[in-house]
This record gives structure tokens, C-alpha cells and sequence, in this order.
């Protein structure tokens, strides 16, 4: 544990404090106690890893694709045997169950492992040309120096999947992680060290979010900006990265539906429901935010999941049996209590839940509400916490135009046995990613992203490197 667990940044290769000593302290938030420090950094220290990868990116760049695919890949193999320190280093630091967070580590691991692939295959091509005297080719280049910010919520699966596609398309990286959990990246720092990732390559800076996004974004080096997180501090960095045009990627809020048809297996939906609403406690974008159930199948969706959600084991991170873990901090569960309050004043009915655990002040219970109106705060705004409110619909056209009025594209799904309506549901829903008869959809081979205020650009797949590389044309007269 002790080679990864880093309470310094990473700089130009070098282990270092903040210039004024200052730091920020790390709190388990399953216990509320002190995990240790990290460096509170500015806008100077901010500018000096930005010149450490400005100054990497030549040697890195010139590098064949094969070699920093190697790297890459021993990256993994690092990763996965590490996996279990990996996991509780997340684990205590962002309060997930550790079996989630060994998940966790082998889906970012998966991501390496996929870009050191994908990196040897970012072909250029050969277009016919418009003239007898003339050839045209175009080339993949990195698009340079890339500022990632990311998120507590996946504090080592969203590092990897912004890290490897960079990494693999040629560009370095200086990376912000969230303050609240930084030692996932810290730790990913280290391994990254360990497989030969030149000084300079990746860089981690901890600290003020202002001043270092501020830097990041208005500093002309750093030529992509790539965040997840929240919509509202997403449409701030866009604004500050349009004085210097910067590339950006965009993974921002979601507002998932999750609609039960008629004619679905009720059974299977009830355990795609519990898979994509109560993953890490309900604090995924990609986690189901509303319920939408047909009539006909209604009551028995409620209580078979309401059933089933009663049997999920609150608790720890690190304790055996646990399935739900604390909230990330105590705001997070007020705003589930807010949404709760909102829903039972218009009527709302819990039928599991609906109360803080006992265990600490972050703890909440996994909570199941009906007879929820497509008004209240819970179906409108992301509650990013453990509250499943289930709401009744009679059509399909009804609960099409209820699943797309909102102002979020992220992710959507739904159960149906009817080969036709898969087919119309799937093309009329105005999100990034459809989950059909499934409650999970996160992987490394597939394209996540949203439309509309749920962001810009797509992780993973062969389009994830797309979004580290520019096209260059090159007209070639003979
Ligand atoms: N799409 C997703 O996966 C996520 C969505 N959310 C949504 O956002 C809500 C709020 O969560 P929150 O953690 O506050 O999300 P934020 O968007 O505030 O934080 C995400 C990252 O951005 C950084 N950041 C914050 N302000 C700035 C800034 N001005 N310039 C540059 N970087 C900045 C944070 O740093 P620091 O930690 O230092 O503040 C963190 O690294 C959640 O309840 C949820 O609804 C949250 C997390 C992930
Ligand atoms: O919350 C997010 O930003 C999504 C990360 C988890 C996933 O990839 O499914």
C-alpha cells in the first residue's frame, strides 16, 4: 500500500509539496475521519506542470505507437495486480464497497488496456484527389497538451479513461482530480511511474479548483480540456476555454429514465433497476433519476422492488457484505432528503427507506417512493443519491415525450419484449447511450457520452481516441 498511497503531486516526475506548504485534508467519509493531506496548489504550480508536459510532449509525441503501447499495457498490468490495494485506497477514500471499488479499478484497468490497443490503429488515409498533378493524405496527430479534470464519484475509472486515450494518441496530460478523493489519482501517478510513463507525460496537480481549472483552461498550451462532472461547472469551463478554442470533451449531469413496458419481464427489470439506480449509492451520471411504469405492470414493479431494494446491506465501504455505502458527504444526503420532502408533500407514498442509517452522518438509507408525479424535484433535477421514484404512464407516446423533457441526454432505459417498440423507443429517446433490457452499459469498447447539457465528445471505443486527435490533410503536388 505504501508505494501508492501518495500525498504529494506529481510534477515533472518529481514527488512535490505546494510551494507554501499549504494542504487540504482527506476525509474517509464513511467514518469522518482523516485519511491524510494532500497539497493545496495554485495557479503557479499549475503553470509548472503545464511547462513540465509542454517540455515532455515533443519526446512522447515521436514515439512510435507500439512503444507507448507498451507502457500502456504494463500500466495495466500494474493496475490489476494492485488491484486490491487500489480498491481500498478507493474504497476509503470515496466510501464505495470495496467488491464495487475492485470493479471500479479493473474497469479504469480496461481502459489502458484498450487505448495501448486502439493507439496502433489511428490510421491516416489515402482520398482520391480532385487533380491528376495532386495526392491527399491526411494524418492522426495528438492534439497536444491535455487538461483532464475529473470527479469523486469514479475517482480511478474516469482518471484511466481520460489518461489512456492521451496517453495513446501522443499528447500529456495534467490532471485535477476532485478534492475530495485525490489518492486514486495520486496512486495511478505511481503505477503510471513504475510502467515507464516518461517524466512530464501525466502530471497530477491537487488544490484549488478555481485556480487550477483557471490556469488550465485560459494557459494557450494546453490545447484540450477533457471534464466530467457537474452541467453547471462544465458551461463555465466551456466559456473560459473559448478564448484560446480549445478541443473539449464534456461529460457532465444526467437525468436518466428508466421505463418498464406492459409487455417487459418484470422480474428482469426489477434487477436492471436495482444494477443502474443503486450502483455506488445512486451517485453515478449514468444512474437512473426517474422511474417510468406502465399501468399494467405498475404495482407489481413497486413491490418487488421495493422487496428487493429492503434486502440491500448499507454499510462501510470495507466490511464484508456491504452493498451501498455512505454518500460522498452530508450535502449529498440532504438533497436526497430535499427530493424525498418534495415528493411526499405532493403525495408521494415510501414504501422502503426513507430515513438516514444510523451509522454516521453520510449514511443513507436505499429508499423506494410511488405514486411520484413527473413534476416533483426527484424526476427533474439529478438527486445523485439511493431514492428510486416510481412514476405511472398508460402510452408509450406519453412516457416518450415525459423521458425526453428534460434539459439532460445522458443515458436512458427500458424493458419491452416487443421487437418493434425496442426499435421506435430506442431511436425516439434524446440521450448519448440506451440501455435496452439492461441496467448496466458501462464498458471500455463502447462510446459513453451525452447530447444536449449532458456534454460533448465520447469515452472509450474507437471514438474516445478520436477525441485526443487532430486530422491534418496533407495536398501533396507531384
Ligand atoms: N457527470 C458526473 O459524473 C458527475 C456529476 N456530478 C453532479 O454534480 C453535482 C455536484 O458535484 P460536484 O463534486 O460539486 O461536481 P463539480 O462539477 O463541482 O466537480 C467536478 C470536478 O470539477 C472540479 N471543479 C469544481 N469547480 C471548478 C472550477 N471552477 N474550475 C475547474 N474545476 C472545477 C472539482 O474540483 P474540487 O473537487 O476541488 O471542487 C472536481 O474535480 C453532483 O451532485 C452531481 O449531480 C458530480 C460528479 C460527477
Ligand atoms: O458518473 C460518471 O461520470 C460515469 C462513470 C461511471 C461509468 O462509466 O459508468
Amino acid at each position: 500500500m505504501n508505494k501508492i498511497f501518495q500525498q504529494q503531486c506529481y510534477i515533472g516526475g518529481q514527488w512535490c509539496d505546494a510551494q507554501d506548504k499549504r494542504t487540504l485534508n482527506v476525509l474517509d467519509p464513511g467514518r469522518g475521519t482523516i485519511l491524510g493531506t494532500v497539497p493545496n496548489m495554485g495557479m503557479a504550480q499549475t503553470r509548472r506542470a503545464i511547462e513540465a508536459a509542454e517540455q515532455a510532449l515533443p519526446a512522447w509525441r515521436s514515439r512510435t505507437a507500439a512503444d507507448r503501447a507498451g507502457i500502456l499495457r504494463r500500466l495495466y498490468d500494474l493496475m490489476m495486480a494492485n488491484q486490491d490495494d487500489l480498491a481500498e485506497l478507493l474504497s476509503r477514500e470515496q466510501g464505495k464497497p470495496f467488491a464495487e471499488a475492485r470493479g471500479e479499478i479493473a474497469y479504469g484497468a480496461g481502459y489502458v488496456e484498450w487505448f495501448a490497443e486502439e493507439g496502433r490503429r489511428a490510421y491516416g488515409e489515402v482520398i482520391p484527389s480532385h487533380a491528376t498533378d495532386r495526392r491527399i493524405v491526411t494524418l492522426r496527430q495528438g492534439v497536444g497538451v491535455v487538461g483532464a479534470i475529473t470527479p469523486w464519484n469514479f475517482p480511478s475509472a474516469l482518471v484511466a479513461r481520460k489518461l489512456a486515450p492521451a496517453l495513446a494518441a501522443g499528447c500529456t496530460v495534467v490532471l485535477k482530480p476532485a478534492s475530495a478523493t485525490p489518492y486514486s489519482a495520486l496512486a495511478l501517478a505511481a503505477l503510471a511511474e513504475q510502467a515507464g510513463v516518461p517524466a512530464g507525460v501525466f502530471n497530477v496537480v491537487t488544490g484549488s479548483a478555481r485556480e487550477i481549472g483557471g490556469e488550465l483552461t485560459r494557459n494557450s498550451a494546453v490545447r484540450k480540456i477533457s471534464f466530467t462532472g457537474s452541467t453547471e461547472i462544465g458551461v463555465e469551463l466551456l466559456r473560459d476555454c473559448a478564448e484560446t478554442v480549445k478541443k473539449v470533451s464534456m461529460e457532465l449531469g444526467g437525468n436518466a429514465p428508466f421505463i418498464v413496458f406492459d409487455d417487459a419481464d418484470v422480474d428482469a427489470a426489477v434487477e436492471g433497476a436495482i444494477a443502474s439506480k443503486f450502483r455506488n449509492s445512486g451517485q453515478t451520471c449514468v444512474c437512473t433519476n426517474r422511474f417510468y411504469v406502465q399501468e399494467g405492470v405498475y404495482d407489481a414493479f413497486v413491490t418487488k422492488l421495493a422487496a428487493r431494494v429492503g434486502q440491500l446491506r448499507v454499510g462501510y465501504g470495507m466490511d464484508e457484505g456491504v452493498t451501498v455505502g455512505p454518500l460522498i458527504d452530508e450535502a449529498a444526503v440532504a438533497k436526497v432528503e430535499e427530493h424525498l420532502d418534495d415528493a411526499i408533500s405532493g403525495g408521494a407514498t415510501v414504501l422502503t427507506g426513507g430515513r438516514r442509517n444510523a451509522l454516521g452522518a453520510n449514511y443513507y438509507e436505499p429508499t423506494v417512493v410511488a405514486h411520484v408525479k413527473p413534476h416533483m424535484k426527484l424526476a427533474r433535477e439529478e438527486t445523485f443519491g439511493p431514492l428510486a421514484g416510481v412514476i405511472c404512464f398508460t402510452s408509450e407516446e406519453e412516457v416518450i415525450r415525459l423521458a425526453n423533457d428534460t434539459e439532460f441526454g445522458l443515458a436512458s432505459y427500458f424493458y419491452s419484449r416487443d421487437l418493434s417498440r425496442v426499435w421506435r423507443v430506442a431511436e425516439a429517446l434524446e440521450t448519448g447511450m440506451v440501455g435496452i433490457n439492461t441496467g448496466l452499459i458501462s464498458t471500455e469498447v463502447a462510446p459513453f457520452g451525452g447530447v444536449k447539457s449532458s456534454g460533448l465528445g465520447r469515452e472509450g471505443s474507437r471514438h474516445g481516441l478520436e477525441d485526443y486527435m487532430e486530422i491534418k490533410y496533407l495536398c501533396i503536388g507531384l
